[in-house]
């Protein structure tokens, strides 16, 4: 048993700030914690968090398995991209720590089996490895993965974008990698997580369309008043 095996059949919240603006209101450790709070009365299974300090407030909040990531800088590998962003998450009380785990150079040098290595050195925390091609994911298991998810699916090169969430990948992986695999990127209604869970996810992952006023009233607002 493992905190990986609380989320079986159900859904994630990832309660962030909007990655591409600064001046997101929402950007704030208390209101996050407050949304977590507000999902979890709600049934979500886990919360997915950013940054040490939401991670601490929300964990505090919540009585749920907190994933942690650790969003720095602005090349290509980001969400969590050294060893010391991850130990730095999992110390602030994430269960579970979320790496990029594609195979694109790291600021410092290193690889995810080095992330990996920190993490099982210095910390009980679970790894959850957040890639973009079935390739990637079965490295990532072999690297000591305890989770892969399709986070970045449509954020690498190596990935097609696709308007809606890629249920291919989550299909593929879910045959590929004998670990629990989580539907996360762009899921936005009850029908693509249904369709989540029949292609073999463990769990699904759902962020700004639950939990971004922004995101969400910028979508409504240019749907009625196209640029
Ligand atoms: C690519 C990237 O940076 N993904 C981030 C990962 O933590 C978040 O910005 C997303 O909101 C999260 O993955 C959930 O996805 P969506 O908000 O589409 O439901």
């Amino acid at each position: 048993m493992n905190a990986f095996d609380d989320l079986a059949g159900g859904l994630v919240v990832s309660c962030q700030p909007l990655v591409d603006d600064p001046d997101d209101p929402m950007r704030d450790a208390y209101v996050q914690a407050r949304v977590a709070a507000a999902v979890v009365r709600g049934g979500a299974v886990a919360v997915r968090a950013n940054g040490p300090e939401d991670v601490r407030a929300i964990r505090a909040a919540v009585d749920v398995p907190v994933i942690g990531l650790h969003k720095d800088g602005h090349a290509d590998v980001f969400i969590t991209p050294t060893a010391a962003h991850a130990v730095e998450i999992a110390m602030a009380g994430a269960h579970i720590v979320a790496v990029d785990a594609t195979d694109r150079p790291r600021p410092d040098g290193r690889t995810f089996v080095d992330t990996v290595r920190a993490l099982r050195e210095h910390t009980d925390a679970l790894v959850l490895a957040d890639v973009s091609t079935v390739a990637e994911g079965v490295a990532a298991v072999e690297a000591g993965a305890d989770a892969v998810a399709t986070t970045l699916s449509g954020y690498t090169a190596a990935s097609p974008r696709t308007d809606g969430p890629d249920l291919a990948l989550v299909a593929r992986l879910a045959a590929a990698v004998p670990v629990p695999v989580l539907a996360e990127g762009r899921y936005r209604d009850v029908e693509q997580i249904g369709r989540a869970f029949a292609a073999g996810a463990h769990a699904v992952v759902m962020g700004n369309a639950v939990t971004s006023p922004l995101w969400i009233t910028r979508r409504l607002v240019s749907a009625i008043r196209p640029a």
